[in-house]
């Protein structure tokens, strides 16, 4: 089993750069199959969710190629078979093959998608727009079967703002004949990239960015190039770890309008945050103050920074209030950070922490993407050295993190402890 040892407490300085957009990258490798001939995607994380779709493209019969963040797929041989098990319960955007898939093929069978563990994480409203263009979808022994003769622009109406939902349609949509319309569509900055890189590859798609998209389909997709957005999460994580154990940290290769929710937050909160082109600045901070925080959907403050924030928040002085509305039970972190002497509460769908405590080291465990993320600042703070088990999660979606983190000075490597050490259920 692979561990993270961190020794805390060290003061942290210089410039971090931040990688190409996951939940951009895993809708992008899938969205290649809807084109006849190669797409190259520039700039993409080495991150396992990655590796994991290039293996399902290649399941597929697709040829890809993959090295210094540029990925080239051939799609041109590529085959309906299905994708039951395996790699697609690896990660949540295993979804996107169903969307892609249906719309080159027409048919697909795609396992339920894997992914963190959030709570409920339906994937009606993709469904519901599948079937709104025609496909019959059924569910079967925990694969999902689509079918279409054909499939016909139509109006979507999403009961709830969702990114799969909006991006899974329009990979729908693209090949489909006549005008689909999505309404109350999710406006993530990576529904823009998808939708940027699709109609570079021929696509007819206007109001991405918006709540109200539409899709002019057109008979053919043909191959392109196409370079990521930087990850916005991940720029986020690292100012907010800036915030918690900075010396004066840079952020590179970031696109500042994208985290204004966070920049806004951490400066009710007393952080500096100096915005540049493509970079920002977090000098050292020294006196944080406790905020409430409420999760939303984009441009709100994303959900996939509430668990490292609210690390930044024991450190804060006075009570804040953590009010997840994406998904009311994403506090996993919070028994974890309890172990390592913070005060923190789950009640109902929010938390309640108080500050500034000390925080010690522990052997915690990883239980998702971002729970380990924020265990990986929490350790940054604390005195002692701690271990981090279950970094399987934290690899989905952080690339080259040990490297990018002893780049700034943090004392942070990877060891193989025995199994029997393992804290997990
Ligand atoms: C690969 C990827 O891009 N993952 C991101 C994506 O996940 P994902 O696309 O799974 O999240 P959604 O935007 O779809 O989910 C938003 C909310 O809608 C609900 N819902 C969603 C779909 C559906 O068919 N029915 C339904 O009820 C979900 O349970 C959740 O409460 O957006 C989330 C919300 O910003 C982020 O946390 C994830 O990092
Ligand atoms: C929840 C996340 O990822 P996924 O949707 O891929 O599980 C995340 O990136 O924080």
């Amino acid at each position: 089993m692979d561990v993270y040892k961190i020794k805390g407490g060290k003061p942290l300085q210089g410039t971090i750069k931040v990688s190409g957009a996951k939940n951009s990258a895993v809708a992008l490798i899938p969205a290649s199959i809807l084109a006849d001939s190669p797409v190259t995607i520039e700039g993409l994380p080495e991150i396992s969710d990655v590796l994991t779709l290039q293996a399902l493209l290649e399941d597929i019969g697709g040829k890809v190629e993959f090295s210094d963040g540029k990925m080239t797929i051939d799609p041109s041989e590529m085959i309906a078979m299905p994708l039951p098990n395996g790699n697609v319960k690896k990660l949540r955007a295993s979804y996107y093959m169903m969307g892609a898939m249906l719309g080159r093929f027409k048919h697909a069978v795609i396992g339920l998608p894997g992914g963190c563990h959030l709570g409920p994480r339906p994937i009606d409203q993709h469904i519901k727009g599948f079937e709104a263009l025609g496909a019959k979808v059924t569910n079967e022994h925990g694969a999902i079967y689509l079918r279409a003769d054909e499939l016909k622009g139509a109006k979507v109406y999403l009961d709830v703002v969702s990114v799969g939902a909006t991006i899974n349609i329009m990979l729908a949509a693209v090949l489909a004949t006549g005008q689909t319309i999505i309404e109350n569509a999710a406006k993530e900055p990576e529904i823009i990239d998808v939708a940027t890189l699709l109609t570079n590859m021929g696509a007819n798609i206007k109001g991405a960015g918006t709540n109200v998209i539409r899709i002019d389909g057109v008979k053919k997709l043909h191959g392109t190039k196409h370079t990521i957005i930087p990850d916005r999460i991940e720029a986020g994580t690292f100012m907010i770890m800036a915030a918690a154990a900075g010396n004066g940290i840079t952020i590179d290769n970031v696109i500042p309008f994208h985290v204004e929710a966070l920049t806004a937050k951490l400066r009710e909160m007393g952080v500096e945050v100096e915005e540049r082109e493509e970079q920002i600045f977090i000098p050292k901070t020294k006196n944080l103050m406790a905020v409430d925080v409420k999760t939303l959907v984009y441009p709100g403050f994303p959900t996939d920074l509430q668990q490292p924030f609210s690390v930044l928040l024991t450190q804060a002085t006075g009570s804040a209030v953590i009010s997840d509305t994406i998904y009311s039970a994403r506090f996993k972190q919070i028994d974890e950070l309890r172990r390592m002497n913070a005060d923190g509460k789950v009640e109902g769908s929010s938390v309640l922490l108080s500050g500034p405590t000390p925080l010690e080291s522990a052997t915690v465990r990883a239980s998702d993407l971002r729970a380990g993320a924020a265990l990986v600042i929490a350790g940054l703070i604390a005195e002692g050295e701690t271990e981090i088990q279950e970094i399987i999660h934290i690899e989905r979606g952080y690339s080259n993190l040990i490297e990018k983190l002893k780049g700034i000075g943090a004392d942070i490597r990877k060891e193989t402890i025995s199994e029997k050490a393992s804290i997990s259920e």
